[in-house]
């Protein structure tokens, strides 16, 4: 580990191991809001393409091209890519992958999920560095996979059966002899805690990759950092000022859920209990409240605006602001009619026709605005499907009313410099100049810009593409202006 440790040295950020959390990174200098603490290239990475799935992903730098007009491997049919450049640079692991996989039989190709095949390609990856095919260095090399945190203490019976299943799955395809399968199933459970979602520019998954020394970065559920791909290099970005000394955040999982959801979710997944700042309120009047604005139901009352908890016989849920008790069959009827609801939209007459998820999803909103808090995550949640619906439709004039809708959601639940109101803001933008409101496409472009740039940097065809609207859209404006006069 020594090479690693003068491989962080060189970035200015040192490897620790600290009693609660095992290993972490610490800044060795101070680090500000917009700058790359670390970039890495994944050991090794898969796009989300499955036999089922109609758009194919490049194998090399995961986009997808209108039209699909993919080159597909002739021999094996299964990777895809966007050129000759993207097929040059994966040659060396797939020719290997190529060979194992060309002469899989029929029933075994269907089973070829992108995590097993993620994990067949971390064998031939560390078979080529042992091979010295392609070379080792102190951020990339197969040892630094070998001291990722795999939990099999922890696991649940029904997942070390799994990856018990999935190992002998990955050895029959491989058949390598003395193919250790405890070994697979162990690296099975540290792809569960330590592989990351790849996503694009705008937090749309696009595939799965290991990022050995990125891995080593530990979970806050208020972080200083974000981390953010651009194709499949992973990139974290400092978003406040990082003294030096302070360990380097990230967030695992989705912030703006309430403590104990979040909690639980850290839990099942990577095995701990978060203990950062915004957990060790929990249990607080302010974490019960901010809970129960989150995910509990609001008062009756229009005027109130109170919310509920749950009263002390177990009957009702009574208001804490003014008093009033709300019934509890009432609550559940509606809970059980949005359940109905929530399973109409997720069949395929409602997943494929916008127009019909769209009166779904209405009337699902007008359920929960009578049960939840204007504010609640379930709400947010259900206008966000309706947006993305209207904004396939074509419909711009209701989908800005629904995304402006979502403003003061994002605007409350995440931090000032966080890439999800950022791209709230960017689609209102977008929405507002297309409608020709050019002074209000100003303002939340602006503020799109101001927020990306800290978390996306300025290089990126995305942010390109950002600044270049926001240049036009002033331009327009200040014309707009002028003729007035
Ligand atoms: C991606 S790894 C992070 C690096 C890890 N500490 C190590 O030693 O390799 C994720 C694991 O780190 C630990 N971890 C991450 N964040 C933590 C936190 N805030 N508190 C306690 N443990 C944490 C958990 O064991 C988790 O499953």
């Amino acid at each position: 580990m020594e090479d690693l440790q003068s491989g962080l040295q060189n970035r200015k950020l040192s490897l620790s191991t600290l009693p609660e959390k095992g290993r972490s990174l610490l800044a060795t200098r101070d680090f500000y809001p917009g700058e790359v603490i670390i970039s890495q290239e994944p050991y090794v990475c898969v796009p989300n393409n499955s036999s089922v799935s109609p758009q194919k992903r490049c194998d090399g730098c995961f986009t997808t091209i209108n039209n699909n007009v993919l080159s597909r491997c002739s021999r094996c049919q299964l990777a895809f890519y966007c050129g000759t450049a993207c097929q040059r640079s994966e040659w060396k692991l797939h020719r290997l992958e190529c060979e194992v996989l060309s002469s899989l039989h029929k029933y075994k190709r269907k089973s070829l999920t992108p995590s097993i095949r993620l994990m067949l390609r971390l064998y031939l990856r560390r078979k080529l560095q042992n091979d010295k095919i392609i070379p080792s260095t102190a951020m990339d090399n197969y040892n630094l996979v070998e001291a990722l945190v795999a939990h099999m203490s922890d696991i649940t019976e029904e997942q070390l059966v799994l990856y018990a299943q999935m190992a002998n799955l990955v050895n029959s395809i491989l058949e390598w002899p003395g193919i250790n399968i405890k070994e697979i199933a162990e690296n099975f459970s540290k792809f569960a805690c330590n592989a990351h979602t790849i996503c694009d520019s705008e937090l749309r998954p696009v595939g799965t990759g290991l990022y050995p020394v990125i891995s080593i970065i530990n979970h806050s559920c208020l972080p200083n950092s974000v981390l953010v791909f651009e194709g499949s290099s992973a990139l974290v970005r400092a978003v406040q000022h990082i003294p030096s000394g302070t360990e380097v955040l990230i967030s695992y999982i989705e912030t703006a859920e309430s403590t104990m959801t979040r909690q639980k979710a850290l839990k099942e997944q990577y095995l701990f209990t978060c203990t950062c700042p915004r957990c060790s309120k929990v249990g607080q009047y302010d974490d019960i409240q901010e809970s129960a604005i989150l995910e509990g139901y609001k008062c009756k009352s229009e005027k109130c605006g109170g919310f509920l908890l749950r009263t002390t016989d177990g009957k009702g849920f009574q208001c804490q602001g003014c008093g009033l008790i709300r019934d509890k069959e009432e609550i559940k009827r509606i809970t059980t009619e949005i359940k109905l609801l929530s399973e109409d939209a997720s069949k395929p007459s409602a997943t494929c026709n916008y127009q019909e998820a769209i009166s779904i999803y209405k009337r699902i909103e007008k359920l929960q605005t009578e049960l939840f808090h204007p504010l609640s995550i379930n709400l947010m949640h259900t206008r966000e499907k309706i947006l993305k619906s209207l904004m396939e439709l074509e419909h711009w004039t209701e989908a800005l009313a629904y995304c402006k809708l979502t403003i003061p959601f994002y605007q409350r639940v995440y931090p000032a410099v966080h890439p999800l109101p950022g791209l709230q803001y960017y689609t209102c933008g977008k929405l507002e100049w297309y409608l020709g409101d050019t002074e209000e496409a100003v303002k939340s472009l602006t503020k799109a810009v101001d927020i990306l740039r800290i978390t996306h940097g300025t290089n990126t065809p995305f942010m390109k593409d950002l600044l270049m609207k926001l240049e036009e859209a002033r331009t327009e404006a200040s014309y707009k202006f002028s003729s007035k006069e």
